[in-house]
């Protein structure tokens, strides 16, 4: 157990998202409710001298997660620890970073619905008990032992909460749910990224990009710097309302803030399946995506929207994206349609 594999992943090389990560609660944009719950946890925990109990980020791609698990361990004043749910491929891996933990730890597990189910049986009595239960032996002599681990934090982050087993979710005594933001929010997260880039900006620029941003910070600042790039080629470096329209015109961005993706989506279901309702499956296969990335990534947005709606039967065009798309819904069903049986008469 000494040989600890290294399992955190590694940053990808190209994460341009660790400049404008912010560095502590307080610099933290939004997430109001969240925010404050986790000051008064943090502080408790810090108070008692105790590790924090477990905590479950769960939202839509960007939204913060990975920043704010960084945030509790650093906020905490404990070391962090990280990895990722897929890349734990056997039970002795996960024991092997748990009992590595300095006391008060946060264990950080990103993508934690993808853990191998034989991982995850690791994971509850460790949760639960600070334990683990570990096999010795095969066969009539195997018997178990149990460990005690460190007291330590699990900080689970997940884009879909709905797949976690309900042990697991049941282990985490504090879930947090993380919300699209406001525009007025996501305003502030461009004005704070552009200082750290050193990136001039109007108020009235940095409004264009919030409202064009998909209620998302990590799309704000891929957009920031797409507009800067613009901005210094077209014109003085300075952003402006018209020099970011411009720029997100050109990147396909719309006034809703939707992308090509977007679009595509909302057009299939306008001109294939006439506004709906049509399943998921079939949707992905049209749009060559992964059925998860349109689950988690395209539709939550388009559903806060109001664009789109989930029924049982399949996802539908609601009023507003027929508006949105400048198209005409198909005459509504239940009206008697002119068809080949019934032809015959007259
Ligand atoms: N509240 C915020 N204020 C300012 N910037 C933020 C905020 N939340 C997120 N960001 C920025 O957005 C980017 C993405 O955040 P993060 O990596 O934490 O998202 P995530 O929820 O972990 O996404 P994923 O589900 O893809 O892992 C980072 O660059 C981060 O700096
Ligand atoms: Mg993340």
């Amino acid at each position: 157990m000494t040989d600890l594999p290294d399992l955190t992943p590694n940053r990808q090389p190209e994460d341009p998202d660790a400049a404008l990560r912010p560095k502590s609660l307080a610099e933290f944009v939004g997430q109001e409710a969240a925010r404050d719950n986790l000051r008064i946890f943090i502080e408790a925990a810090r108070g008692r001298g105790e590790a924090m109990d477990h905590v479950l980020f769960f939202g839509p791609p960007g939204l913060g997660k990975t920043t704010l698990a960084q945030i509790v361990a650093k906020e905490l004043g404990v070391g962090f620890r990280a990895t990722s749910g897929p890349v734990i491929a056997k039970a002795g891996d996960l024991a092997a970073l748990l009992t590595n933990l300095e006391p008060h730890d946060v264990l950080f597990i990103d993508e934690i619905h993808r853990l191998n189910p034989v991982v995850e049986e690791v994971l509850y009595p460790a949760m639960e008990d600070r334990a683990l239960d570990i096999i010795i032996g095969e066969g009539p002599s195997a018997r178990s032992v149990r460990i005690d681990l460190p007291p330590f934090t699990l900080v689970g982050a997940t884009t879909r909460q709905g797949l976690l087993t309900t042990p697991l979710r049941d282990r985490f005594g504090i879930p947090v749910r993380l919300n699209f933001y406001t525009v007025p929010e996501l305003e502030r997260v461009v004005t704070r990224g552009a200082g750290l880039l050193d990136m001039k900006i109007h108020p009235d620029g940095a409004r264009e990009i919030a409202r064009r941003a998909r209620g998302t910070p990590r799309v704000a600042g891929r957009l920031m710097r797409r507009v800067r790039d613009f901005a210094h080629v077209a014109g003085d470096g300075v952003v402006t309302a018209k020099v970011a329209d411009d720029a997100l015109t050109r990147l396909e961005v719309d006034r809703l803030g939707l992308d090509a993706m977007d679009r595509r989506y909302l057009t299939m279901i306008a001109d294939i399946y006439k506004g709906g309702p049509v399943g998921v499956e079939t949707l992905a296969a049209g749009l060559s995506e992964p059925r998860d990335t349109v689950e988690e990534v395209i539709e939550p947005y388009l559903i806060q929207m109001g664009l789109v709606a989930r029924t049982a039967r399949g996802r539908c065009l609601n009023d507003s994206a027929w508006v949105h798309l400048e198209k005409k819904p198909p005459a509504p069903s239940g009206a008697p349609e002119q068809n080949g049986l019934f032809d015959a008469q007259g």
